[in-house]
C-alpha cells in the first residue's frame, strides 16, 4: 500500500460501496497467487500501480486481464474473496458491497453460475467465522460483452437475488467506458431494475459519454459510479447535473483511481469538491484497492487533506454512506446504531 492512513481514519467505521473484486486483491494475496502459478511469468508490478505512478485507462484495463489469469479456478476465487473481505474488515469497513463480473473459464471448468455461488460461499464463510463486516454482492455487467451477455447476467443476478438470503442486492455496469454504447444495454438494465435489483452504473467516467449518460439516467440508476464528466465545467451539462440532483442519485467517488487512471488531473481538481459543495450525497470508495495500492482509510484521509475537511465532516461522510447503500432498512438501522455507539470513542 502507498502510505498507511493515520489512526483516526483507520478507526473510523466505514462503508465501502464501490469495490471490484478482482481489482481489490492485496499485494500479499497477489504474491501468493503469483508464486502458485510461476508458469504465467507474472510479476507484481504488472498488477498494481504504485505511488506516483499513473497509467492510461487502456493500460489500467490491461491489468485486469493479467489478474484474471491468476484467478481462474473456484479455489482461487474463494481464497481471494475471503481475503478481500477480511482486509476490508481489518481496515474498519463495517458494511461492504462487493461487485464482480461472473466469468467462465473453460480451462478450469469454472462457470458463471459457479462463479456467483463461490463469491456467495466466501461471504457466508466470513460471516460464519465472525469477520466483523456485513457483505452484499452486486453482479457486474461488463459493457464490452454486449447486450446478450448483459441479459444473461441480469437473469443470473435475478435468480440469485430471489434464492440467496438477500446477499445479491444489485447490478453493476462497468468495464472499459470507451467500448460499446449504453443504448444497447438499456433493455437489460431496465429489466434488472423492474425485477427489484438495485442499479449502480459507471456513468460519465470518460468525457465522450454525455449522450449515453442522458439515456441511462432515464431508468434511473440507484447510484452512479464516478460521474467524472457530468458537470458543465468538464464538458458535461447543467441539465445532467440537475437530473442527478432532482433524483438525488448518490455518487460513488474514487479519488486515487481517477488520478492514477488519469481521468482527473490531480487530487485537488477531483469532482468530489463540486458535488460536496452542492450538498449532494457523495460516497468515498476505493474502486480497485489492489490495483491502485490504496484502502478506504487512505481515501478518507486524502479527501480530508485535499479539501480541508474536519474530523466531524469526515464522520458525517462515512455515516451518510449508510443511507446510500443497498442494505435493507433493518441493517441500515443497525449500522446507524453502531456508528452512534462508536462516535464518542473515535471523535474526541
Ligand atoms: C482502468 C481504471 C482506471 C479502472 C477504474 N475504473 C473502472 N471502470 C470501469 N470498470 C472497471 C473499473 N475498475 C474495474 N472495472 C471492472 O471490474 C473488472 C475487474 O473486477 P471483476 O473481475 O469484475 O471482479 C474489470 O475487468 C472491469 O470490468
Ligand atoms: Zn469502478
Amino acid at each position: 500500500m502507498d502510505t498507511p492512513a493515520e489512526p483516526f481514519y483507520r478507526q473510523l467505521p466505514k462503508v465501502e460501496l464501490h469495490a471490484h473484486l478482482n481489482g481489490s486483491v492485496s499485494e500479499a494475496t497477489m504474491e501468493y497467487l503469483i508464486a502458485r502459478k510461476p508458469h504465467l511469468n507474472i510479476q507484481h508490478s504488472m498488477t498494481a500501480i504504485r505511488k506516483g505512478q499513473r497509467r492510461t485507462l487502456d493500460e489500467c484495463f490491461q491489468v485486469f486481464k493479467v489478474i484474471h489469469q491468476l484467478i481462474d479456478t473456484e479455489e482461487d476465487l474463494l481464497l481471494v474473496t475471503k481475503a478481500v473481505i477480511e482486509e476490508f474488515a481489518a481496515d474498519g469497513v463495517r458494511y461492504l458491497e462487493l461487485r464482480s463480473t461472473p466469468r467462465e473459464e473453460t480451462r478450469t471448468g469454472l462457470t458463471k453460475r459457479k462463479y456467483v455461488e463461490t463469491v456467495i460461499e466466501a461471504i457466508r464463510q466470513c460471516k460464519e467465522e465472525g469477520v466483523d463486516i456485513e457483505v452484499r454482492f452486486l453482479v457486474a455487467v461488463d459493457r464490452r460483452n454486449g447486450p446478450e451477455v448483459a441479459a444473461e447476467t441480469v437473469k443470473l443476478a435475478e435468480d440469485f437475488m430471489t434464492s440467496n438470503d438477500g446477499v445479491v442486492v444489485g447490478l453493476d455496469l462497468s468495464g472499459d467506458p470507451t467500448v460499446g454504447h449504453g443504448k444497447d444495454l438499456l433493455p437489460a438494465l431496465q429489466k434488472a431494475k423492474n425485477c427489484g435489483l438495485k442499479l449502480a452504473l459507471h456513468l460519465s467516467e470518460v468525457p465522450s459519454q454525455k449522450e449515453e449518460t442522458e439515456l441511462l439516467l432515464t431508468i434511473p440508476p440507484d447510484r452512479i459510479g464516478h460521474g467524472t464528466f457530468l458537470h458543465p465545467e468538464v464538458g458535461g451539462s447543467k441539465c445532467l447535473v440537475d437530473k442527478v440532483r432532482e433524483r438525488n442519485i448518490p455518487l460513488e467517488l474514487c479519488l486515487t483511481s481517477n488520478v492514477k487512471g488519469q481521468t482527473v488531473e490531480s487530487y485537488d481538481k477531483h469532482h468530489f469538491l463540486y458535488w460536496y459543495q452542492l450538498g449532494h450525497p457523495c460516497v468515498l470508495c476505493t474502486d480497485d484497492k489492489g490495483v491502485f495500492s490504496t484502502d478506504l482509510s487512505q481515501e478518507y484521509q486524502l479527501a480530508a487533506s485535499t479539501f480541508g475537511l474536519s474530523q466531524e465532516a469526515i464522520w458525517e461522510l462515512s455515516q451518510q454512506a449508510i443511507s446510500c447503500s443497498f442494505a435493507p432498512d433493518g441493517l441500515k438501522k443497525q449500522l446507524y446504531e453502531r456508528w452512534a455507539l462508536l462516535r464518542p470513542q473515535v471523535l474526541c
